[in-house]
């Protein structure tokens, strides 16, 4: 199986602090992928360091086999959508959309004009002047535009409204089931992610908590509900308890038989949950001068 994205040990620090902490990965070709995972989990660096803007302090990170970082032979068949999408604001879309062509090899304009204009969006503006929304659509369409064969988004539909956010991510589907492109998208809008994505990973504290294909690791976990003190078969990923009742999130290949535990299948957003509401978040009392 071809990987677009391999990470092996892969580490990066800020002023001392690890922000990604030993993160090894595969992202195999032509999958939309989900980057998941709470406030700080890492998300952004991992990107920064696939997209080759950051060197990594441990391990290695590999795009198409090369590393990244300062890599313009990498970087020519990445497109890359920053967090604050920030497009160039005094230029307006049509500028940016021939500024493109003159620094990309297989750029089409065509596709980033028809885009733009079935979403309305006024060519002649200076961007800085459209709302966070158009200016987001007006990275996507650049990003396309390149005809890349990975395309790393940074919470891309954060400023979208919930149509916007929709239209935003079948045309997103659309344009990757047509090109093979293989996508990584950062969100934390878990719902949306279920319907477009097919393989997940799930960062926490800096590290790898889950990895792989979507229908898999939906496939292979369960929630039991059952007597207090009964004990789960496989994986206990996270356990609740009443005085009388238990729910459990386990992680199991086989079928559960004991008739003791009532079995539910999870969606992707309450199994994503689970793993996350598992762990406290990072505390920081002393340093904020208050007791924990
Ligand atoms: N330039 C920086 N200098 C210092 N620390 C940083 C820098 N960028 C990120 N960090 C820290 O690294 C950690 C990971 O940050 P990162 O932005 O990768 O997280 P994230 O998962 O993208 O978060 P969010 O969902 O809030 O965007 C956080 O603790 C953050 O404070």
């Amino acid at each position: 199986m071809e990987h677009v994205l391999e990470a092996d040990g892969l580490g990066k620090r800020y002023a001392g602090r690890w922000a990604l902490r030993d993160c090894t990965l595969r992202l195999p070709a032509g999958r939309v992928a989900a980057l998941v995972g709470p406030n700080g989990a890492g998300k952004s660096t991992l990107l920064h360091l696939a997209v080759g803007l950051l060197r990594p302090d441990a391990g290695q990170v590999r795009v198409f086999g090369e590393h990244p970082y300062e890599n313009t032979t990498t970087l020519a068949e990445i497109g890359f959508v920053a967090q604050d999408t920030p497009v160039y604001r005094d230029f307006t879309a049509d500028e940016l959309v021939r500024m493109g062509g003159k620094v990309n090899r297989r750029w089409d304009a065509t596709l980033a004009r028809t885009r733009l204009a079935q979403l309305g969006i006024p060519p002649r503006k200076p961007v800085g002047k459209l709302s966070g929304g158009q200016r987001a659509q007006v990275a996507l369409a650049l990003a396309l535009a390149k005809r890349p064969r990975l395309l790393l988004l940074d919470e891309p539909v954060a400023s979208l409204d919930p149509l916007a956010r929709r239209e935003f991510l079948a045309a997103l589907m659309g344009n990757v089931a047509e090109s093979g492109t293989t996508v990584l998208l950062s969100s934390h809008i878990l719902a949306d992610l279920e319907r477009s994505c097919d393989y997940l990973l799930v960062l926490q504290g800096g590290r790898v908590r889950l990895s792989g294909d979507v229908d898999d690791i939906v496939a292979g976990h369960r929630q039991l509900v059952g007597p207090r003190h009964l004990t789960a078969d496989g994986t206990v990923i996270r356990e609740r308890h009443t005085d009388r009742q238990s729910t459990v999130l386990v992680r199991t290949d086989v079928p559960i038989f004991d008739p003791a535990w009532t079995v539910h299948e999870l969606t992707l957003e309450e199994l994503i949950l689970g793993y996350l509401g598992e762990a406290e978040g990072a505390t920081n009392h002393a340093e904020w001068g208050v007791p924990a």
